[in-house]
């Protein structure tokens, strides 16, 4: 059924309109009113999008209500709704309210709720009034409660309880600003009165693991951000299905309130109840918190494993060695017939470690991954029951090490230090000896070491000279940990070697963003202007669908490139290798004309993109020239047309996977599917990595750093892969080559 639409941003109604299937009545603003006027008389089902700032009822009175619907915190945290996602208003069409189509309404507005089973009659409205609570069950109460502008709350109790009307009670009248709501929340009773700011005092880093089973990770996720956010808690923590890791800082004030969050008998988060608190030896102080913050935000993330061991089958946590205390392992390390591992990587070790009579044997690994071939070696001949004691920083890798140790290898005197060496070093500096670790300690957060004596044990990577500072190479393809001192690290531009910083250079250089800018705000296309509004709408759909991948899009000034030189060639028949979500396929669409684009042919093997790509190709149909999606595999397209015998096209863009553009440049040629005076387009044909800002290994399953090597190194196989590339059409005589340095590259191919 049709139905009118109205917005102050025609793009956005557009786009809101043709995902539903309905017809578009849009108008300029000065008119707005007697539109609006005309349509509430004419159109029985009127609902609308705005952009405009002014208040819908004053606009919409008698020709359809407008509730402010919100979720109860409850209700969002089991529906698991976003923040920003926590209030809508709903239209209900009619000259009289109807409950039962403001229940429709809040199901259609609400998608969280359709996950709950049954129907929105599970959830009940309450109406919320500066001096009274009440439920609303008919029509009549939904007009008064309209009446008052009183706000609608949806919770999922059948009934009103006395404790909810208490609680609806305590809240601030009338909400003053978004800081009071949160804290109306329910925060337990401990909890500082005032929400902190964490800048201006003392800052307590600490960290906690737990090995524990969780069923769901999602949800203890929330619970979690739920509790700490009011704390001002920043850090870093992974929730997996064997347990969770730690690592934060807490502002002072907020210590005893986590603390008391975390006992023993703590209702709050059962999961972590009685979990050992692991606290830094030193506090940091407000100002070298604003210095050089270790943490910035809070995040929460969910992962495969909180330590990334690359084990295939689990180890059994249960028989992981013996614990010592700081104070047993200070008398151990003193024993000359135990072996001493340090699990950590060899760049840690290199910073600090232990000293005593216990033979050390460094594991000198450079992830965690390689521990356990580390282990066989170092242990291959010592007997089963001899005293091996193992350390890391925080305890955590310890555990699987030590499992490791006991039930595949068959010792059976493993010890382990427990909250590892920062664990050692806060006792040793409370009981004032003389401590046994010497050096700094490499932690996973932006400060990655603290001293825990003066002694300076590394040596600079590059000169050799005695160094503490542990960096990353500031060329992110690299971003090899290090150690490095100051005059290197000024003469190598934060570089670890002469050939990375040269690729730093280029990167920057390649960087200059600002031209490309006013390259996009100078280009005009016909017949859009800069951009067209559907292009804006597919951007902005792409990167909310895919926001990883969204880089992918041809973009602005790409687009508008392809959609000249489609112009130019006159080309008729366009085939695109690679749709994506089709922004390229419009700019080449846009381009019909009787001499112009007649057909735009493209191949998308990825479902997702192609189905939002065909969205939008549906919605300009009969707007451009017609478009052909082909779902599948650019090779196995190819080879149809061929056996088709399908004419050949005009222009060919060719933006699919870059490591086979060679079997696709050569299938093209060689079975003509190119047209004579045609030009075959290959895009990214200077692809570089991607240079992002610096960023440094996080955590102690230094997972982060293994993925921007694992980047790193895939970046490099493409950068060779489109050289390969280029180098082949260079050395194919039939055709001749342009490399236009626009974006990442665009090749200009045609025969000769
Ligand atoms: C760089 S994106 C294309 C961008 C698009 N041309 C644009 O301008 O927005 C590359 C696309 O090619 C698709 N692709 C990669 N390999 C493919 C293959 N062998 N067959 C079909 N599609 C492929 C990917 O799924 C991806 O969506």
């Amino acid at each position: 059924q049709p139905v009118a639409f109205w917005t102050s941003s025609p793009s956005k109604t557009f786009c809101f309109a043709f995902r539903r299937g309905l017809k578009v009545a849009a108008c300029r603003r000065r008119s707005q009113r007697s539109v609006l006027r005309h349509l509430s008389a004419n159109v029985p089902d009127l609902a609308y999008v705005t952009g405009s700032t002014r208040e819908p009822e004053r606009e919409f009175q008698g020709a359809q209500w407008v509730f402010r619907v919100y979720l109860a915190p409850q209700l969002r945290a089991a529906l698991r709704v976003a923040a920003s996602d926590r209030k809508g208003r709903i239209f209900v069409p009619g000259t009289e309210p109807s409950l039962e189509l403001l229940r429709k309404g809040i199901w259609e507005r609400f998608s969280a709720l359709q996950r709950l089973e049954g129907t929105p009659l599970h959830v009940v409205l309450v109406a919320h009034r500066p001096d009274s609570l009440e439920l609303v069950d008919s029509d009549a109460l939904l007009k008064e409660a309209w009446q008052a502008k009183a706000p609608l709350y949806l919770r999922f109790d059948p009934q009103i309880s006395d404790s909810m009307i208490e609680e609806f009670r305590q809240r601030p009248r009338n909400t003053d600003g978004v800081r009071e709501r949160q804290r109306a929340r329910m925060l337990p009773p401990f909890y500082p009165a005032k929400e902190l700011d964490a800048v201006d005092e003392d800052i307590q880093m600490l960290s906690f693991y737990r090995f524990v089973p969780i069923a769901e990770p999602e949800e203890l996720a929330s619970r979690l951000r739920f509790y700490l956010k009011p704390l001002a808690i920043r850090g870093r923590i992974y929730i997996a299905p064997e347990g969770i890791n730690a690592q934060v800082a807490v502002p002072l004030r907020s210590l005893d309130a986590l603390k008391r969050l975390l006992e023993a008998e703590s209702p709050y988060l059962v999961e972590l109840a009685g979990v050992y608190l692991n606290l830094d030896p030193q506090l940091l102080s407000a100002a070298q918190f604003a210095a050089q913050p270790p943490f910035r935000n809070l995040h929460i993330r969910c992962r495969q494993k909180i330590v990334a061991d690359g084990l295939k089958e689990p180890l059994d946590l249960t028989q992981a060695g013996r614990e010592l205390s700081p104070a047993e392992w200070h008398q151990a390390l003193e024993d000359p017939h135990a072996i001493l591992i340090d699990v950590r990587n060899d760049y840690e070790t290199q910073l600090g470690t232990f000293f005593g009579s216990a033979e050390a044997r460094p594991l000198n690994t450079r992830t965690y991954r390689e521990t356990w071939k580390a282990l066989e070696a170092r242990l291959a001949n010592e007997p089963r029951d001899r005293r091996i004691l193992t350390f890391c920083t925080g305890g955590i890798r310890c555990v699987k090490a030590a499992a490791y140790l006991e039930n595949r290898l068959g010792f059976q005197r493993v010890e382990r230090l427990a909250g590892g060496v920062v664990s050692y070093a806060a006792e040793a500096h409370r009981q004032g000896w003389d401590p046994k670790f010497k050096g700094s300690i490499y932690v996973f957060d932006e400060r990655l070491k603290t001293p825990v004596t003066n002694d300076i044990l590394s040596r600079c990577e590059t000169c050799s000279a005695p160094a503490l500072d542990v960096l990353h190479c500031a060329h992110v393809p690299c971003h090899r940990r290090m150690i490095q001192c100051a005059r290197c690290r000024h003469r190598l531009s934060g570089c670890c070697s002469p050939e990375c910083q040269r690729g730093l250079e280029l990167a920057l250089a390649s960087a200059s963003n600002e031209l490309h800018w006013y390259a996009q705000t100078m280009s005009r296309t016909a017949p859009w202007g800069t951009e067209a509004p559907i292009l804006r709408e597919l951007a902005a759909e792409t990167h909310r669908k895919f926001p990883q991948a969204a880089h992918m899009m041809s973009g602005p000034v790409q687009g508008a490139v392809l959609h000249a030189v489609a112009r130019l060639l006159r080309a008729q028949r366009v085939l695109e290798l690679g749709t994506f979500t089709g922004y390229a396929t419009l700019c080449f669409a846009g381009a019909m004309g009787p001499n112009h684009v007649q057909t735009v042919v493209t191949v998308e093997q990825d479902p997702n993109a192609a189905d939002t790509a065909e969205q939008f190709f549906k919605c300009v149909a009969g707007q451009l020239a017609p478009i052909e999606l082909h779902r599948g595999a650019v090779l196995d397209v190819l080879e149809r047309f061929r056996d088709q015998a399908v004419a050949p096209f005009d222009l060919i863009y060719l933006d699919a996977d870059k490591r086979r553009y060679i079997t696709y440049f050569d299938f093209i040629l060689d079975h003509r599917l190119l047209s004579p005076n045609g030009a075959l387009l290959v895009d990214n044909v200077l692809f570089r990595p991607v240079y992002g800002k610096q960023k440094h290994a996080q955590m102690e399953d230094v997972e982060f750093g293994e993925h921007a090597e694992r980047i790193a190194l895939r970046s490099r196989k493409l950068m060779d892969a489109v050289h390969a590339f280029n180098q082949h059409v260079l050395e194919d005589a039939r055709v001749t080559q342009v490399i236009l340095p626009i974006r990442d590259g665009l090749s200009i191919i045609q025969w000769r």
